[in-house]
This record gives structure tokens, C-alpha cells and sequence, in this order.
């Protein structure tokens, strides 16, 4: 890349740099970094990763390193480039799903065939028929048609139900006419349809025999393969810039009276009989969801994957910047010189940023636990087992709300704990901020998914006979019953390390989550609330359950369990009793952090009182106490590289200052001859010259 300033090469950054600061830090940590990395991803996943990384740096077409100074139609265009290249790498390297996974999060970039991958393939696989499959998925893997997932529509995204484009079943001709039939109808919002895709899944009313079905997934070819013009009766575009995500090419789409073969409605559940019209009804109502329900349990896994990332910038950065010296207890170097204090010394900046951390952790141990209950659904509901669904459904709406919401809370507090800086695009926020954003959106809205939280738990409570039943199999309500048998019991916390009883922490979160339940019922049963006037405490409920989710899986997973259900990783904590130990710190700090940031409900529930509350925060400035000497190590065990983080704060080995100068000798409006004399009107388009 061209740098357009000379910047003098004598210059270094006053003393002590970066590097050594957080070599520093390094080496006060009280556990091993590698064992860490180990014990989050697993030997054979961290080895494909450094052999993927390793490709991906030396290609010059996935180079990022001017991807900060474009505009939109520049980076569409490179979004699709790296697109096709990883394609290409994939097939040159025999990659499989989980390497190409691999390979797409460290290019970092949503691009225009993004959602043929999140959302198309997974759609075909998980609602199609084999013949389907063979007819569509099979050229989809190749990439010979690109999809994309059109579902949400101008006037309607979260009622599913409301959705407007039909799809008739035309008897005489055994095909389906699709159409929109109002402006309100168009779809809107479908990633890859603006310019890219040349099929969709469209989600359209089923109307058959005059009944209407509701909605149902069909496959439309949208675009000719040869021309890439849309096909007759279709109208297309791109919906225009957005807040961020403009490396895809969201789009609109019009049908009129657009024809496709009965055989393009996925019909693993539900069918429609040839000739008759005849609706064959699926075995659960929801499957047509699917989708979203795994989308929405990746969204879960990767809540705890950007908070690792907002983490590393901001606290390897906090460890490298120094403003004031700390007279009380001034930075000393080996040769004795005081210099200014680094501001991750701060206790305010400890209080900001060690609970991100530990968010990252308790998100990416749930994530994975709710990856492979997802993977156990599927397992069953091959054999025509379903009933893990509704848990499954209720868990992966309140947890994708939650932590969603808990990741773009943290990575704008993480920017701006980065002071100014955290404001350049150089500090590897910005982007990174605008394309998480959505989550917090799409996939369902998180305040419109805690109600299907909050209902589905709220039923069990209501319907106590069932939910003791169903509280024993599910282990996501099982805290209720303890409630429910002595709701006047008291915590039983005494002094502020009490708190780090994992129990305690487990029967506070239950009793709050329950409480809230209780009284929610009693509203709607016995004061006859309607559903609306209590969607506050709706929301609440969901949250407190979900909470209590994050915290039970994070102590389950530092909890001894029999060599049997031990798979390497957890092998390799429970073998390590220095990571055990610093796991347990950060699992206090979620633990407590969150309960502090929720007070009043713990309070109000009567469990806990306000003495104890004292003593919580007194506990949580011990936990932050005990984390401070592994903070930059913690973060490191993400194994976050350079290559993702891109960022100048954030970097591995410090050099901040360097980075930041050289990046901006870059800024190609350095390069560009400007007449600023202001009565020149050089700068003016000739029909505004007119006017003037
Ligand atoms: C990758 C990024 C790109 C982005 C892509 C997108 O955004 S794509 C676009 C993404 N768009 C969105 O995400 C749209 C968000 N909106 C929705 O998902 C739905 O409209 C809704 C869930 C809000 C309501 O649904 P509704 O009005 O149809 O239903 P209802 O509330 O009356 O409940 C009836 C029953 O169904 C149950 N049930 C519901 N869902 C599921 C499920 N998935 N599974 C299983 N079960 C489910 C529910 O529990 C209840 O059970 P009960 O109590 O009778 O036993
Ligand atoms: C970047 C991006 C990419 C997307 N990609 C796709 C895609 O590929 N395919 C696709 O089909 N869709 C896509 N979407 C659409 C997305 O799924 C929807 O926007 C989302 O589901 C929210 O629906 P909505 O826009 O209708 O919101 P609305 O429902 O209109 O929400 C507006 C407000 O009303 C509130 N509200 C609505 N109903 C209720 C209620 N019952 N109770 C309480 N509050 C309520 C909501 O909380 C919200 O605050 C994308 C969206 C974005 C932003």
C-alpha cells in the first residue's frame, strides 16, 4: 500500500514500549497460555486453524491491509473477491465445513455469498427431501447457483405469521404461482439477493384448495445463470447503504405471478399432493423455523467470540497506554525509573473490562453446550423424535437476546475504554461494531424473542403437574421446583467470600429467575393481566433465566466430571489445577459482575438483603484483585491473530504507536492536490456553478 507521508524513521515511541509492557504482563500470568488455548478449542481444531491462518496471511487477494480506507462499492467489490478466493482455497485445500467455517471467520467479512452459506445451505439440508437435495443442494455445495434466504418482507420481519407473498398451488399445471400481492409484501432485507444471488428460499403463504397454510419454504431460480439478469416477472435491487454490513448486498425483491414446480417446496414435513392440492400437515407446526433456529444458536457461540475479541484489543491496549503516574503506587521499571501509570492499573478500567472478559468465557463454554444440544436435536429429530424442540426453541431465543445484547453492550464499552483511539478505524472497532450490530436484530428481535422464552417457561410453571415432569428432564427449569418448595428461605451468606460458593451463586440466580416467574403468574392467573401489559416483566424473566443458564453451565464446566464424558478439553482443564483456579476467578467475576448489574431483582426477590450486597461488591473488587495479574494472558488464550483483530490497539506484540502512524500515512486523502483557495470554484459541480 502507498504511504503518502514520509514519517521520520528515527522516531520510537518514549520508553517502555508496547512490546515490553505486555511481555510484562505475560509473565506474571499463573497459568499457561497454550493449555488454556488447548482447553478452549482442542488440539486437532487449533492445529486446522494455524494451517488455515497460514494461508490466508500470505494470499495478497485476502490481504486487509487497505480495506479501512474504502468506500462502499470498493469494499462490495473486495467482499466479493475474497469470497470467490476462499471458494477457491477451499477447493485447492479440500477444506470441509468446518475449515471453510474456519477460513470465513478469519477473513472476517461478511460478503455477499454469506448467507448461501449461513442460511441457504442449512435451509435445503434441514427442510428438503434427498431428491431435493441432489436437485439443489448438491450444485449448491459446488457453487454452481448461489442462494440467499428471503423470509422478511417490507411491512413484515418479526410476525412470521403476517408474512404477505403467496404461493398458490396451480393444479392444471402442478406448479406454484408466487406472488406479491402488496408494496407491503416485497421482500426486503435478503443478504446476497441485491446484486449476488441467482436462487432464493423465499418463505411465501402456502394457499392451496383456497385454504391458506401459512408460511412455507419454497426454492425460486430468481436469476437467469447465464445472463445474471433477473428472470421475467421478478423485479430485484439492492436495498441502498446501510449502518454497517455494506460489504453485502442486502436486497428487495417483487414477484408477479411467478410460476416454479411443485417439487420446489422443501417438503421434508409438509407436502402438497399432486393434482388433488391435497396439504399433508407437518409433525410439529415449527419446523418450517428450523432455520432460525440453528441460526440463532450460532448467533449464541459467536456472542462469546467477539467479546473475546473486544477484550483483547481493549486490554492489550489498556496494558500498553500510560497516562498519569500513580502516586500512591507509580509504575517502576527494572532501572528503577517511575513512568507513567498504564491504565489497566486503573481499578475503573479493571472494573470495565475484566467482566468482559469473563463474559467471553461464560458465553463460549454455553455456546458450545448449546451447539451440541442442537446437534442432539437433529440427531433425534432424524429418527422422528421432536420433542427436544420447545426447550430447544426456548433456550436459543432468550440466549441469543442475551448474550447478543451483552456482546454489543461490551464491544462499544470496550471501544470506548480505548479513550480517542478506540474512535479511529484503526483501532479495529468500527467495522467490527457496525456488522455485529444486527445480531441484536435479525434472527428475531431480542425483545420479541424473550416472550417465546418467557412463555414457554411460564406454561411449565403454570401447568405445575407437567412441570415438575418436564422440570426433570429439562435441565433448563429444574431451579423452579427449589424455589417453589420454600419461597421464604434466605441466602445464607455471611462474609463476602461466601459468594465464591458456587452453590450460593446457583441458588441466588434460581431464586431471583423463579421469583420473577412466580409473580408474573400470579399477575396474569390471578389478577388477569393481559400478555401485553406485562411484557416488561416478560422480558425480565427471560433475562433472569437465561443468566442463570450462563452461570450454571460456566461452573458445570469447572466441575469434576467422570473420565468417561470427558472429552479432550475438558481433560485437559480438570488435569490443570492453575487453569481451574484462574477459571473459577473469572467465573466469580461473571457470576457476581452480573448479579451487581442486576441488583434491584435480587434485592426485590427478598433472597438477598442489603448487608449482603455490600459484601458483594467487596468480592467483586477481590475477584478483579485476582484476575489483574492474568488479564492480558486470559485474553491471549483466545488465540485472537493479528490477521483478524486487525487493529493497531490491539496488536499482539504492542506496537501500538508505530501501527498507528504508519496506518495513517496510508489515508490516501494525504495523497490527493487540493485547491483551498476559497474563491475558487474548482471544486463545484458545473449545474451547482450555475446556480451560484
Ligand atoms: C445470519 C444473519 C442473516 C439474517 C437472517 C435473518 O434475519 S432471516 C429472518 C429471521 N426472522 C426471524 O427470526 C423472525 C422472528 N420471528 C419469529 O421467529 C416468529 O414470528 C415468532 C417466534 C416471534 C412468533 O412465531 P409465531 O407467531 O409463529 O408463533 P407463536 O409465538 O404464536 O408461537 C406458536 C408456537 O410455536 C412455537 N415456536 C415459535 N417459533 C418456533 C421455532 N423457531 N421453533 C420451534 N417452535 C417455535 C412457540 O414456542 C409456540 O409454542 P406453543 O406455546 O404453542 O407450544
Ligand atoms: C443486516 C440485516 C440483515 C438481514 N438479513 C436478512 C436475511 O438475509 N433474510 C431475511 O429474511 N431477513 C433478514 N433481515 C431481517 C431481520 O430478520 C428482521 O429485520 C428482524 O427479524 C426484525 O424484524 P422487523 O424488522 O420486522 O422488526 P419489527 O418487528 O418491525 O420491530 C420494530 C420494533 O417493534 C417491536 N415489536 C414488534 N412486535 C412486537 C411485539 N409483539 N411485542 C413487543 N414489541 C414488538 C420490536 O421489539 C422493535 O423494537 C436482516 C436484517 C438486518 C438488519
Amino acid at each position: 500500500m502507498t504511504s503518502y507521508i514520509k514519517i521520520p524513521s528515527h522516531l520510537t515511541p518514549s520508553d517502555p514500549q508496547g512490546s515490553e509492557l505486555l511481555a510484562r504482563e505475560r509473565s506474571k500470568a499463573t497459568f499457561d497460555v497454550n493449555e488454556l488455548t488447548l482447553a478452549l478449542y482442542g488440539s486437532e481444531e487449533l492445529s486446522r486453524f494455524k494451517k488455515i491462518l497460514k494461508i490466508l496471511e500470505s494470499d495478497p487477494i485476502l490481504d486487509k491491509s487497505n480495506i479501512y480506507y474504502m468506500g462502499r462499492t470498493e469494499l462490495f467489490k473486495y467482499a466479493l473477491r475474497k469470497d470467490k478466493r476462499i471458494i477457491q482455497l477451499a477447493a485447492t485445500h479440500k477444506w470441509n465445513v468446518d475449515e471453510f467455517k474456519i477460513a470465513s471467520r478469519l477473513v472476517d467479512m461478511s460478503g455477499p455469498y454469506s448467507i448461501h452459506q449461513s442460511m441457504f445451505l442449512p435451509t435445503i439440508l434441514g427442510q428438503g427431501t434427498e431428491e431435493q437435495k441432489r436437485k439443489f443442494l448438491n450444485p449448491a455445495i459446488r457453487h454452481e447457483i448461489i442462494g440467499c434466504y428471503a423470509q422478511t418482507e417490507l411491512g413484515h420481519g418479526s410476525n412470521v405469521q403476517g408474512l404477505e407473498t403467496t404461493s398458490t398451488y396451480i393444479p392444471e399445471t402442478d406448479e406454484f404461482e408466487i406472488h406479491t400481492p402488496h408494496l407491503t409484501a416485497a421482500k426486503w432485507w435478503a443478504g446476497g439477493l441485491g446484486r449476488t444471488a441467482n436462487h432464493s428460499v423465499v418463505m411465501a403463504r402456502l394457499i392451496t384448495n383456497g385454504q391458506d397454510k401459512g408460511p412455507h419454504p419454497f426454492i425460486v431460480q430468481i436469476r437467469d445463470l447465464t445472463t445474471h439478469e433477473p428472470l421475467p416477472g421478478i423485479t430485484i435491487g439492492d436495498i441502498g447503504p446501510k449502518f454497517g454490513f455494506n460489504t453485502t448486498d442486502n436486497g428487495f425483491m417483487l414477484f408477479d405471478h411467478v410460476r416454479i414446480p411443485r417439487f420446489n417446496m422443501l417438503s421434508k414435513f409438509s407436502k402438497v399432493t399432486k393434482g388433488t392440492g391435497e396439504y399433508k400437515n407437518p409433525p410439529n407446526e415449527k419446523l418450517s423455523y428450523g432455520t432460525m433456529v440453528f441460526v440463532r444458536s450460532v448467533i449464541i457461540f459467536n456472542a462469546g467470540l467477539a467479546l473475546a475479541r473486544a477484550a483483547t484489543i481493549s486490554v492489550r491496549y489498556s496494558a500498553v497506554r500510560r497516562q498519569f503516574v500513580d502516586k500512591e503506587n507509580p509504575m517502576i521499571l527494572p532501572n528503577g525509573q517511575v513512568v507513567e501509570t498504564a491504565v489497566l492499573d486503573y481499578t475503573m478500567q479493571q472494573y470495565r473490562l475484566f467482566p468482559v472478559i469473563a463474559q467471553a468465557y461464560a458465553i463460549y463454554f454455553t455456546g458450545e453446550i448449546i451447539t451440541n444440544l442442537y446437534k442432539q436435536y437433529i440427531d433425534q429429530s432424524s429418527r422422528g423424535d421432536f420433542s427436544l424442540l420447545a426447550d430447544l426453541h426456548a433456550s436459543t431465543s432468550g440466549l441469543k437476546s442475551l448474550t447478543s445484547d451483552i456482546a454489543v453492550d461490551s464491544i462499544e464499552d470496550c471501544r470506548r475504554s480505548c479513550g480517542g483511539h478506540g474512535y479511529s478505524n484503526f483501532s479495529g472497532f468500527t467495522r467490527f461494531y457496525q456488522d455485529y450490530l444486527p445480531n441484536t436484530t435479525w434472527e428475531g428481535d431480542n425483545y420479541i424473542l424473550t416472550q417465546q422464552t418467557a412463555r414457554y417457561i411460564i406454561h411449565s410453571k403454570q401447568q405445575s403437574e407437567e412441570f415438575s415432569l418436564r422440570s426433570n428432564e429439562s435441565p433448563t427449569i429444574f431451579y423452579m421446583l427449589r424455589y417453589l418448595s420454600n419461597p421464604s428461605q434466605k441466602c445464607t451468606v455471611i462474609s463476602p467470600s461466601d459468594f465464591k460458593n458456587p452453590e450460593v451463586q446457583l441458588a441466588i440466580y434460581g431464586y431471583r429467575a423463579a421469583y420473577l416467574i412466580a409473580r408474573a403468574v400470579d399477575q396474569i392467573d390471578n389478577h388477569k393481566k393481559s400478555w401485553n401489559s406485562m411484557l416488561v416483566e416478560i422480558n425480565r424473566i427471560s433475562r433472569a433465566h437465561c443468566q442463570y443458564i450462563l452461570v450454571h453451565n460456566f461452573i458445570l464446566t469447572l466441575q469434576p466430571q467422570t473420565s468417561d464424558s470427558m472429552n479432550e478439553k475438558r481433560r485437559i482443564l480438570h488435569n490443570s489445577p492453575s487453569l481451574k483456579t484462574v477459571l473459577t476467578s473469572v467465573c466469580n467475576l461473571f457470576a457476581l459482575h452480573t448479579m451487581e448489574k442486576n441488583l434491584s431483582e435480587f434485592l426485590e426477590s427478598g433472597y438477598l438483603s442489603p448487608k449482603q450486597s455490600e459484601m458483594l461488591r467487596v468480592q467483586i473488587s477481590e475477584s478483579l484483585n485476582e484476575i489483574r495479574p492474568n488479564a492480558v494472558a486470559l485474553v491471549d488464550a483466545f488465540y485472537l491473530p493479528d490477521y483478524l483483530l486487525n487493529s493497531a490497539l490491539g496488536r499482539y506484540d504492542g506496537k501500538v504507536y508505530e501501527t498507528m502512524i504508519e496506518w495513517a500515512s496510508k489515508e490516501p486523502l494525504n495523497g490527493i492536490t487540493l485547491d483551498i483557495n476559497p474563491y475558487s470554484e474548482k471544486l463545484f459541480r458545473n449545474d451547482v456553478k450555475a446556480k451560484i
